[in-house]
């Protein structure tokens, strides 16, 4: 009987993705194989961090991507030029990030604004809510509109940060002012590109979350697959974790709520410092996460918490209950196909990245070569079409 079920489930779950990937994300097993084949750095789509300056650029950049604690951001000096960060090799997240000056003169001659807003997924705008904002809000219209003369795909995300210094009305009342503001810049934004965030607490991993995600264009797959296994698991909530940004890459349909995605980032780094300190080999490379990374905790009000290695990059941490795990070799089965599945989906993005980069390189062949070049939606390559 439960053979059966669990072919089913196989079988459900590696039909169940289509097969026309783009990527925008890379699976990092394979890392090495794409970085010979993928185009060059430069080519890979951006997001952008822009805002006055001190409004808090640097610090989102470092705590997000390079576990800087907060409060050592206090120490971070003023940024003069534009520091472009290639996190794609630490992280499952393909993107270059790249954190400007405040006060960014786009009447400077010798600021190509052109080539920069071209290539760009996501331009964040940061604004410094403990601050006067009105000339933030300026800014934020000059931003906005040179950058949608050159490329109308950009997502514009707003980011009302340093929220840790307001009462909670505040937020709300801040969030609402300068979402009507803003309105007349952003014309049909909706309530969800305006995001309140602090580097003191999650806030700022789950908006980034959200503006990574709008730009994997597997997103529908992925959320797909999760849910199904979910379904099939008897788990309450799953998550996709990039391991390193504790970003997370895909979640289920379920709402989510900020303790469960608080509970799991904690778990990411529990398990990688308890492998850190006791878990590394003297002759090893001192990699924390590898292949066989598993944690399971029990906590003391009937849930389970579960995370398993999926890529190099990617981990799926799970919160389930104590009467569900009593199922645990079913979980383990669905997570094995489960995970044959991700690597799947990234596999197909993959051979299609190498085919687009190998079209591109060839010689023009008539009008056909511009209809089958990598299609670029929101600043990510598109599979082929
Ligand atoms: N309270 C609070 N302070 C923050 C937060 N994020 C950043 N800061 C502080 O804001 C100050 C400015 O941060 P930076 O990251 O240097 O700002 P920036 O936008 O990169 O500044 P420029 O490089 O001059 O453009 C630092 O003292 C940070 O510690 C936050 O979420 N809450």
């Amino acid at each position: 009987m439960s053979i059966t079920y669990e072919d089913q489930l196989a079988g459900s779950l590696v039909d169940s993705f289509p097969k026309d990937f783009g990527y925008g994300v890379e699976n990092m097993d394979m890392m090495q194989d794409n970085l010979e084949h993928s185009p060059p750095a430069d080519n890979k789509p951006r997001i952008l961090l822009m805002g006055l300056r001190r409004s808090g650029k640097s610090s989102i950049q470092k705590v997000v991507f390079h576990k800087m604690s907060p409060n050592e951001t206090l120490f971070l000096e003023s940024t003069n030029k534009i520091y472009k960060d290639d996190i794609s090799g630490s992280s499952f997240v393909n993107f270059h990030i790249w954190d400007f000056p405040g006060q960014v003169d786009f009447f400077d001659p010798t600021f190509d604004y052109e080539m920069i807003f071209r290539g760009t997924g996501a331009l964040i705008f940061v604004i410094d809510a403990q601050d006067d904002y009105v000339e933030a809000l300026g800014r934020l219209h000059l931003t906005v509109s040179r950058a949608y003369r050159v490329n109308p795909e950009i997502n514009f995300e707003v980011f009302i940060h340093k929220v840790d210094g307001l009462s909670d009305d505040h937020k709300i009342e801040t969030q609402r002012d300068i979402h009507q503001r803003a309105n007349d810049d952003l014309a049909d934004a909706t309530s969800d590109i305006f995001y309140l965030t602090s580097i003191y607490d999650h806030s700022i991993f789950e908006a980034f979350s959200k503006v990574v995600q709008k730009l994997i264009p597997q997103l529908p797959t992925l959320e797909n697959l999760l849910n199904i296994f979910i379904s099939n698991s008897g788990i309450e909530k799953a998550f996709l974790f990039d391991v390193v940004s504790k970003i997370y890459i895909a979640t289920d349909s379920s709402p989510v709520d900020m303790q469960s995605y608080e509970l799991c980032c904690d778990m990411i780094d529990v398990v990688i410092d308890v492998s850190c300190i006791y878990g590394l080999k003297d002759d090893s490379n001192g990699n924390a996460y590898d292949k066989e990374s598993l944690a399971i905790i029990k906590l003391n009000n009937t849930t389970v918490l579960y995370l398993k290695e999926v890529t190099k990059f990617l981990a799926l941490v799970c919160i389930l209950r104590e009467e569900s795990f009593e199922r645990k070799g079913l979980i383990d089965y669905n997570f094995h196909c489960f995970r044959k599945a991700i690597h799947e989906v990234f596999e197909v993005s993959s051979s299609t990245q190498r085919m687009g980069a190998a079209l591109q390189c060839s010689p023009p062949s008539g009008n056909g070569l511009s209809r089958l070049k990598g299609q670029v939606l929101n600043g990510t390559p598109r599979s082929l079409v």
